[in-house]
Order: C-alpha cells, then sequence, then structure tokens
C-alpha cells in the first residue's frame, strides 16, 4: 500500500517512523510520502489561504497549490487514487471504514485547515478520484493532521503483514469477530496487585468458560457505555 499525506505541516508525520506504522515502512509492506503544500505555491510569502468569498471568520485554503498537489501525486501513482479528506462535515470513520480502506492500493490524505479547503478543490476530488470526506467524531481540531495520524494507524494495522499475530485483530473492540462489542477487561501479572485480584476464572484453565465470562464482560461493557452498539 502507497500512502500518500499532503500538509502545510509536514512534520507532524514524523511519528508515523515509530512502532507499529515505522515497521511495516521498514518490512515494505507500506511506503509513506509527505508532501508539503507549500511546494506546489508560486509567491514569495508560498501562500495558501486567503480570506473567505462570502465574509466570515478565518481563512480557506486556495485551490491552484491543491490542484497542483493532487496532479503531482496522480502522475507518479501506478495505479488508481483514493482520495480522504479530514473534516468535521465528514462520515464517521469506524472501524469498518478502516477495513474498506485497509483494502486500498493507495491511499492519499489530504489534510485542511479548520476553516477548510475551498469546496471547488473537494468537487473536483470527487469528480477525479474515489473520495471520502471522513470525521473522527464530534469535535473541533485545527486541521486533519492528527485526524490523519488516527485514521493511517487505525487502517495500517489491519493491512496483512502489518500485525504479527492477525487473530489478535477479531477480540478487539469495534471488530467483528466480537460483532462490534466494546472489548473486555484485559489482566496480566502479578495476580495481587494493590489488593486487587484477578477475576478467578481467568486463572481457571478452563476456556470455554473464560470465553463465555469475556462475552458477558463484553457485552455488559457495551450496554453501559455504548448501547447504541448492541444489535439484539
Ligand atoms: N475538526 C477538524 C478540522 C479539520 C480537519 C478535520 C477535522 C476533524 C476530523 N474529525 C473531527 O474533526
Amino acid at each position: 500500500m502507497k500512502i500518500d499525506i499532503i500538509s502545510i505541516f509536514p512534520d507532524y508525520f514524523a511519528p508515523l517512523s515509530l512502532s507499529l506504522v515505522g515497521k511495516a515502512i521498514a518490512k515494505g509492506i507500506i511506503d509513506v510520502d509527505v508532501h508539503d503544500l507549500r511546494t506546489w505555491t508560486h509567491d514569495r510569502h508560498h501562500t495558501t489561504d486567503d480570506t473567505p468569498y462570502g465574509g466570515g471568520a478565518g481563512m480557506v485554503m486556495k485551490p491552484e497549490p491543491w490542484g497542483e498537489a493532487l496532479d503531482h501525486v496522480e502522475a507518479t501513482a501506478d495505479g488508481p487514487l483514493t482520495v480522504i479528506i479530514p473534516t468535521p462535515a465528514g462520515r464517521p470513520f469506524t472501524q469498518a471504514t478502516a477495513y474498506e480502506l485497509a483494502a486500498k492500493s493507495q491511499l492519499v490524505f489530504a489534510c485542511g485547515r479548520y476553516e477548510g479547503i475551498d469546496q471547488r478543490v473537494i468537487d473536483h476530488c470527487h469528480d477525479r478520484y474515489e473520495t471520502l470526506e471522513l470525521s473522527l467524531g464530534d469535535y473541533v481540531l485545527n486541521g486533519g493532521e492528527v485526524a490523519t495520524l488516527a485514521m493511517v494507524e487505525a487502517i495500517v494495522r489491519l493491512v496483512p503483514g502489518v500485525i504479527g499475530n492477525p487473530r489478535s485483530l477479531l477480540e478487539e473492540s469495534h471488530s467483528d469477530g466480537q460483532d462490534a462489542l466494546l472489548e473486555y477487561p484485559n489482566y496480566t501479572k502479578p495476580p495481587l496487585w494493590r489488593g486487587r485480584s484477578v477475576p478467578e476464572i481467568l486463572l481457571s484453565g478452563n476456556h470455554a468458560a473464560i470465553a463465555a465470562w469475556r462475552r458477558e464482560q463484553a457485552t455488559a461493557r457495551t450496554r453501559a457505555r455504548r448501547p447504541e452498539l448492541l444489535t439484539d
């Protein structure tokens, strides 16, 4: 999988060289290119935004740099592009979205600032590429960079070969393997910590009983915290 990220803050993505994504890059499973949008500005101040038509607070990202940046990514692509535009106005990014995007060959993340990218760029993307406008949740960020970091991690860990033990993906919160229940509580050594013990069932060695207890815990936790996820 190839991932292109276009941003005016390319340094935001230095963490991608760490941990899981870094290992996937080192294994050659994914390739990440971060592009500085200002590369495609042609004025002395490398201007990427301007005041909004119609007035209002804040600034809007100009279309020209975006058009040239996307042209560059397209010209250097091996196959079809899937463009992801993080935005508070997008549809929710969910685990199902992550699985869908983990199957794509090339993802392009267009990181805009909060006031947004000129709508004509977004319309251009919808006309020319598979394009998804996605939101992480109903809160305000200053730009798409943080959302992109989260989405890249959620997507890359699902790409075959990235996670050592694929079985572990089946038992996570929101994974299909658990019928999208929240994850059950987890424990490890020591058996007693600050007067707190581990549920006896987990020490029993009775795997069927442990699986049943974990499902009960996952269902109870989901009912308490996210009742809308329960389909029964
Ligand atoms: N608030 C934002 C501002 C700019 C780009 C994305 C977002 C966003 C994405 N998910 C929630 O917020």
